[in-house]
């Protein structure tokens, strides 16, 4: 699926932030652009105070990077670039370095629809410093919509409880290819369609809707209209009950639903899209129910999010179906998950990976040195814990200390004698060729559910769900510990 291609002609290169090509540019000068080092793609919290998320956007980082090249009108752009005082901003030299750069790096990443913790790295890339550099923006940029969204879509399908949740976001998305990527991420979290038929034609997502307001007043009455409606689609027909009056629709919907009876089809459902939602559906299953049609559905819209999703379960709404659009895609209320992408490890001259670390005040924002692996512990098929470690420290032993990185009293021990030890990170591409194929959507969104149920039910209770432990192993954590004391004294603190 070649969405990059489709959505825009020709190269994504520059869909990046300024310094970075500016980084570049002093990387080649001070002829550091081929050193090779490892960067890390992360999120420090997970979003709307969620005890999960859920791994969203790697198809479009490998569209983006099989498709990394700059074209020539983008080279005529930054060539032609010029400083204040009128000299070019880039030597012809560098221009030219960029045209020739083909994508050459490692990618390493978590598939998506994993459940997914602060910290872990869940893209790695290996390569030239440049190229590392260069997709930060575009991997930071896929990578954190796409994973809130299917966040946000996940936590709205555990409130609904196994039923269907429709997508029904595109109106009210952050532009076109919000909406779009925010339908591919809905569909991965869990929702059963999208109403974006062009999200069903790219990405092979079921596509389903009701009828609008609009078509009910169109007519003169609203049997008129339920009746040409079931003409139209006489199977899986779905009357909006809400237009003038909610119990008057409901009837007008059972009559036309007796009507229909009679040629031989059977009403699929009503839609209520306004007042007291648990009121008006309880009124309305009862009313359908006393008219033999208990297997009609319920649909209800109208702002839901996992929060009134939860309370109309609550107040046991005889709601079968929930359409829900807008807190949705645009990620209510939290807009952005904050992953960021950093430098862990750069090889030195000996060929020695040398770990990276940016130090800062709040020891959240401390990064996690060193060229890392993360692998799950499974005992009896549920996860049990987390463990962020330095590559190969697996074979080395069969038994860890893991630490909290925030709070070195937190720690655990794990024997990983009959447990079942997963390896979080896929290689994606080796030295720049593409080795990892593709699931297709559904899988994905298998995957998504599949690994949900590895989870305890209080990690995925959507307030104050019980914290999932993620640990550095002790190894990592020291060297963490001792690099960032190392770099303070250098900085003379
Ligand atoms: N029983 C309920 N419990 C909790 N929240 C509800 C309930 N019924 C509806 N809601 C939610 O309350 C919010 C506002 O509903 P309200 O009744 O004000 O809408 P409305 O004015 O009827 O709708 P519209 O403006 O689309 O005509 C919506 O987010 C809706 O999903
Ligand atoms: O509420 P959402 O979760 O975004 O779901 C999509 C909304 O879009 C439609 O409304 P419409 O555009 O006709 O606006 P209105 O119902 O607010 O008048 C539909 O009837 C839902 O109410
Ligand atoms: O199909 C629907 O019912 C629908 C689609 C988009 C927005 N609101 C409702």
């Amino acid at each position: 699926m070649k969405i990059t291609k489709d959505l825009y002609q020709g190269s994504l290169a520059l869909l990046t932030d300024f310094y970075q090509i500016t980084m570049a540019y002093a990387y080649w000068k001070s002829g550091k652009a081929n050193e090779v080092a490892t960067f890390n793609l992360f999120f420090r919290k997970n979003p709307f105070q969620s005890g999960f998320t859920i791994a969203a956007g790697l198809d479009y980082v490998i569209d983006f990077c099989r498709n990394f090249h700059f074209d020539p009108s983008d080279l005529k752009y930054l060539g032609e670039m010029k400083n204040k005082d009128g000299a070019l901003t880039f030597e012809p030299a560098f221009i030219h370095y960029l045209e020739k750069m083909e994508f050459s790096c490692d990618v390493e990443a978590v598939e998506e629809g994993t459940v997914i913790f602060p910290h872990m790295p869940i893209v790695k890339v290996t390569g030239p410093l440049v190229q590392c550099q260069l997709l930060e923006t575009p991997l930071l940029n896929i990578i954190n919509f796409q994973t809130l969204i299917a966040t946000k879509a996940a936590r709205i399908c555990v409130a609904a409880k196994g039923d269907p949740v429709l997508e029904f976001g595109l109106r009210r998305a952050q532009g076109i290819d919000g909406a779009l990527a925010a339908s591919r991420a809905s569909y991965i979290g869990g929702c059963t369609s999208t109403s974006n038929v062009m999200a069903g034609k790219l990405f092979g997502i079921p596509v389903s809707g009701t009828h609008a307001h609009s078509w009910i007043m169109s007519f003169d009455s609203e049997i008129e209209a339920f009746k040409a409606y079931a003409v139209a689609f006489p199977e899986k027909c779905v009357f909006l009950v809400d237009t003038y009056d909610t119990i008057n629709g409901v009837k007008n919907a059972i009559e036309v639903g007796l009507w229909m009876r009679e040629q031989g089809h059977e009403l699929f459902g009503i839609r209520i899209d306004s007042g007291d939602l648990a009121y008006y559906s309880t009124i309305a299953r009862k009313m359908l129910d006393e008219a033999g049609f208990l297997d009609v559905k319920i649909v209800a819209s109208n702002d839901l999010d996992e929060h009134i999703i939860t309370s109309l379960k609550i107040q046991e709404a005889a709601i079968n179906v929930w359409g829900v659009g807008t807190k949705l895609v645009t990620a209510y209320d939290q807009p952005a998950l904050g992953a960021v992408y950093k430098l862990a490890a750069i090889k030195n001259d000996y060929g020695v990976w040398e770990p990276k670390v940016k130090v800062s005040q709040q020891s959240i924002k401390i990064n996690i040195p060193g060229r890392q692996e993360v692998v799950r512990f499974l005992k009896d098929g549920k996860a049990i814990a987390d463990m962020i470690c330095l590559e190969g420290a697996l074979d080395d032993s069969k038994e860890f200390l893991i630490i909290d990185p925030n709070d070195s009293t937190k720690r655990k021990k794990i024997k990983t004698t009959n447990l079942e030890v997963v390896p979080l990170l896929k290689t994606i591409f080796k030295a720049g060729k593409k080795v990892y194929r593709r699931p297709s959507i559904d899988a994905i969104r298998i995957n998504a559910q599949a690994n949900l149920q590895q989870f305890d039910k209080a990690h995925k209770r959507l307030v104050n769900p019980h914290i999932y432990p993620v640990g550095l192993e002790e190894k990592l954590f020291e060297m963490r510990t001792s690099l960032v004391l190392k770099m303070k004294n250098y900085e003379g603190e």
